[in-house]
């Protein structure tokens, strides 16, 4: 259903069914019900397992962080050895543990870098600590990977995805500026299954395991966010715990509603969620956080609104929210870009969307939908 809102057209998102809210009977209710009657759940274990597994790694990298540790790319985006690292450990575990079925993973890194001249030491690096980390699980008794196995693990993430089969999608550290910080990054792991998200999973190893601005006594922190199409979503920590089901912020009133943004003023426009809060009566200050930490955080409620607006001519790209906007719909909550349409995953490694990338729950997204086309028109206006 759309509504005319101004010249642009916008979806009202909010009563397009999910399968936490489907209609009684539609094309969507006839495509989710084909779905959920899959089991993704050998899928899921695996998953599980490839982002502790890489979690791990990334915590002992985070702990003593060296200099040389962190590289430059062509883009001038920052990568570490424990981005190239991560990758290399989720990509082995998923072929290792789903060594039946047909393997293609999107991936953000790949080793072209690392096969430069000068580039050896920190090749060695990085297959010292995925040897290490694969050594440190009990259920693998696997020979160490060679320098050119560890390339090859890294290269096996070089799919383009698609609407057609089966794909896994992976950032192996999101958030590489937090994580260089020693803020917050996240192991984004996410399945493809014809074009849709059906398996999310979001390692987050410093965020508090209790609600954000909460203390808690044991002040634990690390937390692994699952979630399979039709089946909730849960947390439980990266230590080993009982996952619980987890839900987005129930409020309908917006003014009590704080919102999610980017740590890195250059990843989003500040001002324009500025004037979106103002317009909605929100009275708390942004939480600017790195990573799909933010998505992970809503989807248990501890804030109730995301909000992503890059500069016009940035594209995002699938690995940066396949995970996280899982988590967050299986929680009841909704994902779609700035005009409301949803995140249409199938079109390879990029996301065509509007303005950029907003959630919350479902009573909140007229609102929020009504206050950004106010603010967008209100900013052009002002050019
Ligand atoms: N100019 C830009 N605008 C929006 N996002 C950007 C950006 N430059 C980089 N990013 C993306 O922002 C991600 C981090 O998101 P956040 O701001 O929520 O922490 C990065 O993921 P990586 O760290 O995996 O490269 C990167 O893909
Ligand atoms: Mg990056
Ligand atoms: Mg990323
Ligand atoms: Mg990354």
């Amino acid at each position: 259903m759309y509504i005319g809102l101004s010249s642009l057209r916008i979806r009202t998102h909010f009563v397009i069914p999910t399968l936490n809210h489907k209609p009684k009977s539609s094309i969507f209710s006839l495509l989710n019900s084909s779905f959920s009657s899959m089991s993704y759940q050998k899928e899921l274990v695996a998953a599980k397992k490839a982002a502790s597994l890489a979690a791990k790694l990334c915590q002992k990298v985070q702990k003593s962080l060296l200099q040389s540790d962190v590289q430059s790319k062509l883009d001038k985006s920052p990568v570490t050895v424990a981005d190239y690292g991560s990758q290399a450990v989720v990509s082995f575990v998923l072929e290792h543990e789903l060594s039946a079925e047909p393997f293609s993973l999107v991936a953000e890194e790949d080793s072209g870098d690392l096969r430069e001249d000068g580039a050896q030491d920190t090749l060695e690096r990085i297959r010292v600590l995925v040897n290490d980390t694969i050594a440190s699980e009990s259920t693998y008794s696997v020979s160490p990977l060679s320098a050119d196995g560890v390339l090859a693990a890294i290269d096996s993430g070089r799919s383009e995805g698609g609407a057609v089969g089966r794909h896994w999608v992976l950032d192996p550290i999101d958030g590489t500026k937090g994580f260089v910080r020693g803020d917050q990054y996240a192991i984004a792991l996410a399945l493809l299954d014809q074009g849709r998200v059906v398996l999310g999973v979001l390692a987050c190893p410093n965020l508090p395991l209790a609600p954000l601005g909460v203390q808690s006594s044991a002040g634990q922190t690390g937390c692994l966010f699952s979630a399979v199409l039709g089946e909730g979503t849960y947390m439980e920590s990266l230590d080993g715990s009982s996952p619980v089901k987890v839900n987005v912020s129930p409020t309908e009133n917006s003014e009590e509603a704080s919102f999610f943004e980017s740590y890195e003023a250059a990843h989003s426009s500040f001002d324009l969620s500025s004037s979106i809060a103002k317009k909605l009566g929100v009275k708390a200050p942004p939480v600017r956080i790195d990573s799909q930490a933010k998505y992970g955080a809503l989807s248990r409620g501890d804030g109730a609104i995301y909000l992503r607006f890059p500069k016009a001519g940035y594209r995002e790209k699938i690995w940066d929210h396949a995970a996280g906007s899982i988590v967050v719909t299986e929680a009841g909550g909704i994902v779609s870009d700035a005009a409301g349409n949803p995140l249409d995953f199938s079109k390879g490694k990029y996301l065509d969307l509007y303005k950029g990338i907003i959630a919350c729950n479902q009573k909140l997204m007229p609102a929020l939908l009504k206050a950004i086309q106010q603010s967008i028109e209100e900013k052009a206006a002002s050019l």
